[in-house]
This record gives structure tokens, C-alpha cells and sequence, in this order.
């Protein structure tokens, strides 16, 4: 597969915003195809939620969401901000706990779509990003966890991405542990966070004996069998038996193919996320090309409503090739048999017509021309 040329438009576009060109523009769209026909065969109903929408509606679903990262605009209509959603996870949440609130439980919802966030990083220099996937709304239990990371698995490998790595993860451990068995104050929460995601054994001792109980959690981490003896080794009682019985559920049906990690104390990009979270790695790719986990919905009254799903960004398959077919594309001469032409674009062939005499067919991106009826290879 041939690598991209680079996306940006030299000063054109803001940084961060690049065009599709042909065929990658095509081949993005046949991926979130695939991708969304898995889905549908799992029964997701698609939504199309708008690009924009009120500040606090994007932000306020789902508990624990942050307003960071927003791009936003005053709106000069409702005179209210609004902002271009960073992530459609939100507004499936609005959808399923509004308009579709008094639908079958669970609901099973898909999406696609671009989403834009404020910056950019380094490893992700682009602001905008295709997003697709499910949502799995009603429950957050362990088939459902199960379901999803398999359905994710099966869209991706639809899609003919090989070399596929899942690392869970336990987004609220922490606070849960922290909350129960290995009390912080809040303080050292943020502290012992830090040192975690620092992976600093040194700096967790240093922070005094509360936070010294979470260092075996930094050994806890890597392939996923070695790892969850770890985990369980640390035998805190109710909290972490029922969250580990649930990964080893989760992952039992993963197929051997898939190489499974653990990271439990991994937070970024978990911003919602509770009990159970997961990212997808492909061999070859720098960083993450999905994500998933369990959340919950806040109603219009406050209650929460479970759920569970995952989104893909698919974007850097793209740019390496995923998606593209090779067309067939045969030229059409000035007097060609329309009724000829018509029968091959059914078989499958695309075809150029001349515009003009002399044109060049080879160089118009044809691999055939038609003659007198038949086909020539250029
Ligand atoms: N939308 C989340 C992933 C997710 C979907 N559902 C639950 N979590 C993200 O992109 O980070």
C-alpha cells in the first residue's frame, strides 16, 4: 500500500483542516460503509446527528463530560454558543434520552461523521477527524461490554485491518479504590493519578503510605493473562473481584488473533468512561484508532441511564490505503454505443466519455478503451 501524500493545503485551509483528494475521499467513504454495515448487521440503527449544537447540551449528557477542546461560535439566531461536536457519543446520549426515550431498551444506535476539537496535538495533528460507531444504550453489564468489543473487532477486520491490539482498561478504578478500600483524600488522588500515568514507582512511595498502596497497580499492566494475576494478586475485596471477573468475561470470546493488554489505571482519552473502557490499536499505526467503554446518560430529570459503546477514527487507515479498490475505467470514444457503455457501467466498469477528439484515455486514468465493440487494454 502507498503512503499519502501529506494532508495539509499550504496556508489554504486553518492548520489542522485538510481537504480529501481522490481516492481517498472515495476510500473513506466505502470504510465507514463497511464499518456501518457490520453494525447494521448487528442490528445499530443509524442516526445522523447535526454538526453543531448548544454548548451545554453537548457537554451536559453524559456524567463526567468536560466543555474542553470545544470549538465554538455564537450563534447570531438563538444568540446562544454553540459548538461543533469533538465526539457524537454525546449526541447519541441526547437522541436515546429525548426523541427516541420511550424506545425498546437496550437500543442499539450507529453514526458517522466528521468531529473537530479546538487543538490539535503532535501525534494527531489534524482538528478533524472522521468518527464511526455504536452505541449500545441501556445497559453497561458484561455482555454488553462483550458485545460491543466484539462488534468493534468485527467492523474493523471488515474493513481489513489485520494486527488488531485491545488494551482495557478501568477508567474509575481510582476513585473507586480510593472511595473504599485504599482511602486518598482528594488531594492525593490527583497525585497518585499523576504518578500512575507517569508510571514513577518512586514518586507514588514518595507521596507518603495512602498512596503507596497503589503501586502494585504499575506492575499491573502489560499482556493481558500476566497482568490480571497482578491485578488479582492485589485482592482488595468486592470492587476490584466483580470489575475483574468482568474482564476476564470480556475477554474469553476475543479471538486468538487479537492481542489483548492491560493498562488498568490508563485515562487518557477516558474522559467518560466508568467501570470498563478499551482502546484499538492496528500493527503499524502510531497511537490509538478506537475507543470504547461504559457511561452513563443523564435524562433530561436527572437520572442516569447505563450504556456502552466505542468509536473508530478511522483516518490514518485511510491515508495508508484501506479502502481503496483498483477501478476498472474504460474510455469512451466520441460515437461510442451508448447502449454498450450503459451494460458495462452495470457490470461494474467506469467509464470516461470524450468530450472531445484526441483526448487521452491512459491519461484521464483509464486502464481500457473500447473499439469497435471491444475492449483494449491501454
Ligand atoms: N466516543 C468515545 C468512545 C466511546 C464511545 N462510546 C463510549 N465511549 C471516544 O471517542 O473517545
Amino acid at each position: 500500500m502507498t503512503a499519502a501524500p501529506p494532508r495539509g493545503a499550504q496556508g489554504l485551509l486553518p492548520e489542522g483542516l485538510s481537504d480529501r483528494l481522490p481516492p481517498q475521499a472515495e476510500a473513506s467513504a466505502r470504510l465507514a460503509r463497511k464499518v456501518l454495515d457490520t453494525l447494521a448487521a448487528h442490528g445499530y440503527d443509524r442516526v445522523m446527528p447535526p454538526l453543531a449544537e448548544f454548548e451545554e447540551t453537548l457537554i451536559g449528557r453524559l456524567k463526567s463530560a468536560r466543555a474542553q477542546d470545544l470549538l465554538r461560535v455564537v450563534d447570531p439566531v438563538s444568540q446562544r454558543t454553540l459548538a461543533i461536536r469533538p465526539d457524537m457519543t454525546a449526541q447519541v446520549g441526547r437522541i436515546a434520552t429525548s426523541r427516541l426515550a420511550g424506545a425498546q431498551r437496550p437500543l442499539r444506535l450507529s453514526y458517522s461523521g466528521p468531529v473537530v476539537r479546538l487543538r490539535a496535538n503532535q501525534l494527531r495533528p489534524e482538528r478533524e477527524r472522521l468518527q464511526v460507531g455504536a452505541e449500545l444504550i441501556g445497559t453497561d453489564s458484561v455482555a454488553a461490554a462483550v458485545e460491543i468489543v466484539n462488534v468493534a473487532i468485527e467492523a474493523l477486520q471488515a474493513a481489513g485491518v489485520t494486527g488488531i491490539t485491545i488494551d482495557f482498561t478501568l477508567p474509575d478504578l481510582i476513585d473507586t479504590l480510593a472511595a473504599g478500600p485504599l482511602p486518598l483524600s482528594e488531594d492525593e488522588i490527583e497525585s497518585v493519578r499523576a504518578e500512575l500515568d507517569a508510571k514513577d514507582a518512586g514518586a507514588l512511595v514518595a507521596l507518603g503510605e495512602g498512596p503507596a498502596a497503589y503501586l502494585p497497580l504499575i506492575e499491573a499492566a502489560g499482556p493481558f493473562h500476566a497482568a490480571m494475576e497482578k491485578l488479582e494478586a492485589l485482592d482488595i475485596g468486592g470492587a476490584l473481584a466483580s470489575r475483574i471477573a468482568g474482564l476476564r468475561a470480556i475477554a474469553k470470546p476475543i479471538g486468538w488473533d487479537i492481542t489483548l493488554t492491560l493498562d488498568p489505571t490508563e485515562r487518557h482519552g477516558f474522559e467518560y468512561q466508568l467501570w470498563f473502557g478499551f482502546s484499538i490499536f492496528a500493527e503499524g499505526f502510531v497511537g490509538e484508532i478506537g475507543r470504547g467503554g461504559s457511561y452513563a446518560i443523564v435524562r433530561p430529570d436527572g437520572s442516569e441511564e447505563p450504556a456502552m459503546g466505542f468509536s473508530l477514527y478511522p483516518d490514518p487507515l485511510i491515508d495508508a490505503g484501506f479502502g481503496r479498490v483498483e477501478a476498472r475505467r474504460v474510455f469512451l470514444p466520441i460515437g461510442h454505443d451508448g447502449e454498450q457503455a450503459a451494460k458495462l457501467r452495470a457490470e461494474g466498469w467506469q467509464t470516461i466519455a470524450a468530450l472531445s477528439e484526441g483526448e487521452d484515455g491512459a491519461a484521464l486514468g483509464c486502464t481500457h478503451w473500447l473499439e469497435g465493440g471491444a475492449l483494449s487494454a491501454y
